[in-house]
């Protein structure tokens, strides 16, 4: 293991052990890689009094400093970004090359918003009262907080740090209790780049519930970052309601990828198995249900499922591996559990569909199932894993009444020529990405989230860090 290896809580710029500890363990051998310390309600809040008093200093920082520090941060990964990405493969499983890859996009969100740090403005308002002029600026929100998920250990931490510090706020980072290590490792290289004491902290915990409630409720803490399932995020935001505490949610989805007959079908093949199989499908903007024009659906479909047979299965730390393994044993049951539900309600496995138990418990085969109906439980859940789940329909109408047929309104695809259906299309699907003829709309200049039971806010580009401002108006008088 690199020196990137940090197995204690991070504040105040110092590792802070504790005597309960958590294993972590490598999902492709089961091996434990470290024991982690786990913080409780007491070190919650020792991190959130620091990150109060470090705020005094951070906010008052030019815009310009906090800039240069983030550029270092940004550069430091770049410089690290193998060892990073060997260490989150070890604790989450994706390939090592997808995992640096991962490096490069969480570093992306330092880079960007180290210059939106610097285009933070304000307004001066004309007025009726030609005695008074308005004054509109831009300050920090104050003490943040963030709790992300396991299956982008880097992006979805640097995703919140990045636009909070950029926005002159302090953070506390609860990390995911499965891959805690990329966030400590990060933590250790802000700190090494000069990035001051208290501004960031991180606290690894096994008890989300208790540490994730001290955060919601804190009078403290004026911002909440939250990705994770929307079961989670309904209850964070009833927490975070008892002190009006500002919420960014980035829930579940139920993407659909619509393939119309007019499409480049191996083109939208492609772009389907780019967007699907990301992480093992271990993605909140993965594809989830695939509509098929009937007309094109067998043609697209063996174009799928030939791609889907050429994937590699293994260890993230084998050369040319598309795929690892799932994140964790739940992972694999409930795969398992949709796959065989839809099979006993009618649809037919293509390839794939079961454990492949010569590389270990959690190496999931990439599937394809035909014959899905909106009905099955794999078309309501989202299924986080590798299986494409093909349905067809008739009609351009048909196509997006079922797409838009969910609670969910993250991200959502389609693929099709003709321009005045893309249009179309796009603006009557609901939800708040679309992808048009691309699998991948993961960028730090594209806002990113959702509407409908996805989520609240957004994520990256022009507009993420206005998340982290509030706005002040100082009206001036007697100018007459
Ligand atoms: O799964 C969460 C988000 C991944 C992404 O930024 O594309």
């Amino acid at each position: 293991m690199s020196s990137l290896t940090k197995k204690d809580c991070f504040i105040e710029g110092h590792w802070v052990p504790t005597d309960k500890r958590f294993s972590v363990t490598n999902p492709a051998t089961g091996e434990v890689l470290a024991e982690v310390a786990d913080a409780d309600e007491e070190l919650t809040q020792r991190a959130i009094n620091v990150a109060e008093t470090a705020l005094k200093s951070w906010r008052k920082k030019t815009a310009r400093e906090r800039a240069l520090l983030l550029r270092k941060w940004y550069e430091a990964m770049m410089e690290n970004k193998q060892a990073l990405g060997e260490l989150m493969s070890a604790e989450q499983g994706k390939p090592v090359a997808e995992a640096v890859g991962e490096v490069e996009y969480g570093a992306s969100f330092v880079d960007w918003f180290a210059g939106e740090a610097e285009r933070i403005d304000g307004d001066i308002l004309p007025n009726t009262d030609s005695s008074k002029r308005v004054m509109v600026t831009k300050e920090p929100v104050g003490v943040c907080a963030a709790i992300t998920p396991w299956n982008f250990p880097n992006a979805m931490i640097t995703r919140k740090i990045a636009p909070a510090l950029a926005a002159g706020c302090t953070i506390v980072v609860k990390p995911p209790q499965l891959t805690p290590l990329s966030s400590l490792a990060l933590a250790q290289l802000a700190s090494e780049v000069g990035i001051p004491d208290g501004v960031i902290n991180i606290i690894p915990t096994s008890d989300a519930k208790s540490v994730g409630k001290r955060l919601a409720t804190s009078p403290t803490v004026r911002k909440l970052s939250f990705t994770g399932s929307t079961g989670v995020g309904k209850i964070l935001m009833q927490q975070c309601a008892e002190h009006i505490t500002k919420l960014s949610l980035e829930l579940g989805g139920n993407a659909p990828f619509i393939v119309f007959d007019d499409a480049d079908i191996e083109q939208a093949a492609e772009q389907l198995i780019a967007c699907k199989f990301r992480n093992g499908g271990q993605t909140c903007v993965s594809a989830n249900r695939i509509l098929v024009q009937q007309s094109i659906a067998e043609k697209f479909t063996d174009a799928v499922v030939s791609k889907v047979k050429a994937l590699k299965v293994g260890p993230g730390t084998e050369d040319n591996v598309d795929l690892g393994p799932l994140i964790d044993q739940d992972a694999v049951d409930k795969i398992q559990r949709l796959v065989l539900s839809a099979k006993s309600d009618g649809a037919t496995i293509e390839t794939g569909g079961s454990v492949m138990t010569e590389l270990g418990d959690l190496f999931y085969a990439p599937t394809v199932l035909t014959g899905v109906t909106e009905e099955m439980d794999i078309s309501e859940e989202e299924i986080f894993g590798p299986v494409v789940a093909i349905n067809t329909f008739e009609s351009e109408e048909e196509g997006i009444e079922k797409a838009n047929n969910t609670p969910f309104g993250l991200a959502s695809y389609f693929a099709a020529k003709d321009t005045a259906r893309i249009f179309r299309v796009s603006e009557a699907l609901e939800y708040g990405m679309v992808g048009v003829n691309t699998g991948g709309i993961s960028h730090a200049y594209n806002p990113f989230g959702g509407i409908k039971e996805s989520g609240l806010g957004r994520e990256g580009s022009k507009y993420g860090i206005d998340e982290y401002l509030e706005l002040k108006t100082v009206t001036l008088g007697g100018l007459g």
